[in-house]
């Protein structure tokens, strides 16, 4: 994707607090790399369109070198039109106390409705990440209603839940956060996500260590590291009263950079991705696995050895996948 054509990357809920941290990020080669000319566009629904111009004159004023355009809309169609990459962030967040399916019903409906406008009128291999919540089952209802897209380039954001596991690890040990990977979130982004470090490593001198044998404390790796990487989303809710906008925005960056430039060398990450069954995962659910990317592609990494105990919390996210599809048919049913 790298060329000096400038490439045009939609945001939706631009106007959000995730579109508010983001879209500089973008601008700055953030996204798609320090060279790479980028358009904009921006899209948010009629209340918010005031505000959204407010951030299009934010954009002109910080004079980004590699931004050379900025389309600031609420026309769901001419956002989409000739898009590349699909930030989808639009929807109604959680607020303090909510479960994720308290969102579901008001999430889907618009993730049907903005299937079809990326349908027809994004380019045919834009690559779409859903950030929104339920966005494993926003990213399927996308899938679903836009059956012409290729569902490969249909993913959901778990990187953020990968980086706060890998920020945890950092944490502990002392050891830089850059020193630490291969921690794998797997399943839905939701407190039932099962964050996974049995074959993460940490660079210590130049060797890499398992994070068990480092930690020492397996207690705590099942345990408490466990609980808060699955509940740090609703620890930022209660901490800034407003949902984790500025790691979200990053680990965007970090999920589309890595598709479309590549993983390094003997690194995963977690991904949001169609189902094929790896792992006994249920098929055709958005399911976040360990991939590695290369030009452009995802692939799910294999033959892990997965213990009995990290296979029941596997299934457990898993079976929640399942019960959410059904849940949102019966969403867009009323
Ligand atoms: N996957 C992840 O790791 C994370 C997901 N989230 C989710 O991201 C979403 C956005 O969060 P925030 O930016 O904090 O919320 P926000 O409420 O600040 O922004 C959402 C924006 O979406 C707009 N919007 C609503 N309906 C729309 C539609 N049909 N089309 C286009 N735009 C629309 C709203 O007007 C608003 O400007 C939420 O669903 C939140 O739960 C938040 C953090 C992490
Ligand atoms: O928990 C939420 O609603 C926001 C979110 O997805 C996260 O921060 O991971």
């Amino acid at each position: 994707m790298a060329s000096s054509e400038p490439v045009r990357v939609m945001v939706t809920g631009a106007a959000g607090q995730i579109g508010y941290a983001l879209v500089p990020m973008i601008a700055r080669g953030i996204l798609l790399g320090a060279d790479q000319p980028v358009i904009l566009h921006m899209l948010d629904i009629e209340p918010a369109a005031e505000a959204l111009n407010g951030v299009r004159m934010e954009l002109v004023d910080s004079a980004f070198p590699l931004l050379k355009g900025v389309v600031a809309t609420t026309n769901v169609e001419e956002a989409c039109k000739g898009v590349q990459v699909a930030i989808m962030v639009g929807g109604f967040p959680r607020k303090e106390g909510m479960e994720r399916k308290d969102v579901m019903t008001k999430n889907v409906s618009i993730y049907k409705a903005q299937a079809s406008a990326l349908e027809k009128f994004a380019d045919k291999d834009c690559k779409v990440v859903v950030v929104a919540n339920p966005a494993n089952t926003n990213a399927l209802i996308l899938k679903e209603f836009a059956p012409k897209f290729p569902a490969k380039n249909i993913t959901c954001l778990t990187r953020l839940d990968h980086n706060r596991a890998l920020g945890q690890i950092a944490e502990r040990t002392g050891a830089a956060v850059s020193d630490v990977k291969n921690a794998i979130i797997w399943g839905n982004h939701s407190s039932s996500q099962y964050p996974d470090v049995n074959h993460a490593v940490v660079n210590v001198d130049g060797k890499e260590v398992p994070v068990r044998e480092l930690v020492k404390d397996d207690a705590w790796l099942d345990g408490e590291f466990v609980k808060t990487v699955q509940q740090r989303g609703a620890a930022i809710i209660k901490a800034r009263k407003f949902s984790s906008a500025l790691s979200a925005a990053s680990s965007v960056c970090d999920h589309v950079r890595n598709w479309v430039k590549g993983t390094p060398e003997g690194t995963w990450v977690s991904m949001g991705v169609l189902s094929d069954g790896s792992y006994g995962a249920p098929k055709d659910v958005i399911y976040s696995f360990p991939v590695t990317c290369k030009s452009g592609e995802w692939t799910i990494v294999q033959g892990l050895k997965i213990d009995d105990a990290s296979q029941k919390l596997l299934d457990i996210t898993g079976q929640e996948l399942v019960d959410e599809k059904k849940l949102a048919y019966e969403c867009l049913k009323e």
